[in-house]
C-alpha cells in the first residue's frame, strides 16, 4: 500500500471542495482533493445546478421560439424531446469539467480519484477505481462530500418510471405526463422545465404554499405562472403509497386522491453524503439527514476536521458552497474569514425568481416601519423590446432612514437583476439608501430602469403619508 502525506486533504470536488483546495494551495498549503467520481465538479456539475440550469435554458429558448410571433417567419412552433435537450446539457457539463480540471494542475492541487474513508483523525483509506487501496495522511481534512436525493424506503427507485433529480437526467424519452412530488426549489424548477417541454405536470406540495420562504407576492406569482403554463399545483398533500406499473405511476394520497402520470419525479428532500466516510473512526456523528455540525470556523467536533457545502446543511447552494470553501481555507490558515449567511436566493423557475434581505412578512412581524416600491417589467422599454414582459421588482425600504431592507424580483434575468440592489444593500449607512436609485443615471434601455421606477413608486408612497 502506497502512502502520501499532505497539509490538507479535501474530500469531494464540488464547489465547496474545489474552492477550499484552490484557496488553501494559494495560501501555501500542500493540498489534495479526493473525488470518487472519475471527473471533477461534484454533484453541482454532474447532477444538480449545471444540468438543471442548462436544461432550463434550452427549454426557455424553445418557448421563446414557439411563442414569439417574430419567429413564425422561420417556421411553425416545434417540440424537442427530453433526450434532445439533454445533448446540449452534456456539452455544458464537458466544458465545465475541462475548466475545473485545469484549475487542479494550475494550482498544483493533487487530484486523487477514489472513495475516501477515515481510518483515524490523520489518515483516510482511498478505494481506487481498480479496487486497490491507498492511505493518504494529512494534518487537516475538509469534508465536502455534498448531498444526494433522499429516497424513502417505501418508494421503488429501481422502477423504470420512478426518478429522482439525479436519475431524471438519464431519462431516454419524453413522458406525456409527469408528477413531481415535493414542491421545493428542485420540484418547482423541474415543473417549469417539463411544462416548457409540453409535458402535463402535477406538482404535489406537502406545504400550504409554494416556496414559503419567499415573499408572499412572489410565491403567489410563481403559483399563478406555473398554473398558467398548465401545471396542476396541489398543496397540503402527502403520499400514502406509490404504485409504479408498466404503464405509469399511481400515487395514493393520504387525502384519498389517486394521482396518475407516466412518470414520477421525486424531489422531497436531500441527505448529506456521510454514510460511507467512516465517521465513527474519528468520533464524529452525522444527524438524521446525514449532515454535520460545524462551529464558526467550519470546524467539526474533531479539531483538525472541517466541513463545508451541502454536507453541513443550510443554505445548500452552490453559491454559498464556493464561498464556504474559501472561508474554511482562510480559517485554517488563520487569516480571517467570513461566515456565509447572506446568500441571495436565485430560483430558475419560469419565471425566474430572486431575492435578498427581508420579506414583507418578516418586517411586519418585527414591527419595522417599511414601505414598498414596485415596478412591473411590462412597463420597462427593455422588457417590451425583449418580449419578456412578465415580472416585477419590489424594493422594501425603511420609511425613516431609506435603508433598503429587501429586494424581491421575478421575471427574466431576475437572478442577475437582484445583484444591483444587493450591492447597494451591502453599503454601510448612510450609503445603503433607496435614494441611490433616483440619484443615479442608469443605461437605457436596461432592466436597471426597474430599480428607478420601483424607488420612485416607493418614495411617492412615503411622500403621500
Ligand atoms: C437539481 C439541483 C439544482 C440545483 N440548482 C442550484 C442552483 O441553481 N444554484 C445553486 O446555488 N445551487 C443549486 N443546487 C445546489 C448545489 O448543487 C449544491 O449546493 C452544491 O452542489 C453543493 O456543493 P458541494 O461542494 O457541497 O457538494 P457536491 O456538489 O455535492 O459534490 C460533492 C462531491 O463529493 C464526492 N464524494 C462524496 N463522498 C465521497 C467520498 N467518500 N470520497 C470521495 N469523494 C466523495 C461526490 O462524488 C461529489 O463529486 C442545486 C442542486 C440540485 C440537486
Ligand atoms: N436555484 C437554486 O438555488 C436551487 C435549485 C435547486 C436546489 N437548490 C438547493 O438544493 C436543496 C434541495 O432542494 P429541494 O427542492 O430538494 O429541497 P427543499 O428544501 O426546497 O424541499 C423539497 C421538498 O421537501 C419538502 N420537505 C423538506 N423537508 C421536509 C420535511 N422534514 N418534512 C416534509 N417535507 C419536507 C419541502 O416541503 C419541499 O416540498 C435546497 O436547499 C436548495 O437550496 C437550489
Amino acid at each position: 500500500m502506497a502512502e502520501q502525506k499532505f497539509d490538507l486533504v479535501v474530500i469531494g470536488s464540488g464547489p465547496a471542495g474545489e474552492a477550499a483546495a484552490m484557496s488553501a494551495a494559494k495560501k501555501g498549503l500542500r493540498a489534495a482533493v479526493i473525488e470518487k467520481r472519475q471527473v471533477v465538479g461534484g454533484n453541482c456539475t454532474h447532477k444538480g445546478t449545471i444540468p438543471s440550469k442548462a436544461l432550463r435554458h434550452s427549454v426557455k429558448q424553445l418557448m421563446r421560439y414557439n411563442t414569439q410571433s417574430v419567429f413564425r417567419a422561420l417556421g411553425e412552433p416545434r417540440r424537442l424531446t427530453f433526450p434532445q435537450v439533454m445533448q446540449t446539457v452534456n456539452k455544458v457539463i464537458s466544458y465545465q469539467v475541462e475548466m475545473h480540471t485545469a484549475c487542479y494542475a494550475r494550482n498544483r492541487v493533487e487530484l486523487i480519484v477514489g472513495e475516501a474513508r477515515f481510518r483515524d483523525t490523520n489518515s483516510v483509506e482511498v478505494l481506487l477505481p481498480d479496487g486497490a487501496t491507498e492511505i493518504i495522511s494529512s494534518e487537516k481534512f475538509i469534508i465536502a462530500t455534498g448531498s444526494r436525493p433522499y429516497r424513502p424506503a417505501d418508494v421503488d427507485f429501481g422502477h423504470a418510471r420512478v426518478y429522482d433529480s439525479d436519475t431524471i437526467l438519464d431519462m431516454q424519452h419524453t413522458p406525456h405526463s409527469i408528477m413531481i412530488y415535493g414542491a421545493g426549489v428542485i420540484g418547482c424548477e423541474y415543473a417549469s422545465i417539463f411544462a416548457g417541454l409540453g409535458v402535463k405536470v402535477d406538482l404535489i406540495n406537502t406545504r400550504g404554499s409554494l416556496l414559503e420562504f419567499l415573499d408572499d407576492e412572489i410565491s403567489d406569482a410563481l403559483s399563478y405562472h406555473l398554473r398558467d403554463m398548465g401545471v396542476t399545483v396541489r398543496h397540503r398533500e402527502e403520499y400514502a403509497k406509490v404504485v409504479p406499473t408498466d404503464s405509469g405511476v399511481i400515487m395514493e394520497m393520504q387525502s384519498g386522491k389517486r394521482i396518475h402520470a407516466d412518470a414520477l419525479l421525486w424531489c422531497n428532500g436531500r441527505t448529506g453524503n456521510t454514510s460511507g466516510l467512516g465517521l465513527d473512526s474519528i468520533g464524529l456523528e452525522a444527524n438524521h439527514r446525514g449532515q454535520l455540525s460545524v462551529d464558526e470556523h467550519y470546524c467539526t467536533e474533531v479539531d483538525n476536521v472541517y466541513a463545508v457545502g451541502d454536507v453541513i446543511g443550510w443554505p445548500s447552494l452552490a453559491s454559498a458552497s464556493y464561498d464556504q470553501g474559501r472561508a474554511v481555507a482562510a480559517a485554517i490558515v488563520g487569516r480571517g474569514h467570513r461566515i456565509i449567511e447572506d446568500a441571495p436566493t436565485g430560483i430558475y423557475t419560469l419565471p425566474e425568481i430572486s431575492s435578498v434581505g427581508k420579506t414583507e412578512s418578516e418586517l411586519t412581524a418585527a414591527k419595522v416601519p417599511y414601505e414598498v416600491g414596485r415596478a412591473l417589467f411590462k412597463h420597462t422599454a427593455r422588457a417590451q423590446i425583449s418580449g419578456e414582459r412578465v415580472g416585477m421588482l419590489k424594493i422594501l425600504f425603511h420609511i425613516e432612514t431609506g435603508e433598503i431592507l429587501g429586494i424581491h424580483c421575478f421575471g427574466a434575468e431576475a437572478a442577475e437583476i437582484v445583484h444591483i440592489g444587493q450591492a447597494i444593500m451591502k453599503q454601510p449607512a448612510p450609503n445603503n439608501s433607496i435614494d441611490y436609485f433616483v440619484n443615479t443615471t442608469f443605461n437605457y434601455p436596461t432592466m436597471a430602469e426597474a430599480y428607478r421606477s420601483a424607488a420612485l413608486d416607493g418614495l411617492n408612497r412615503v411622500a403621500r403619508l
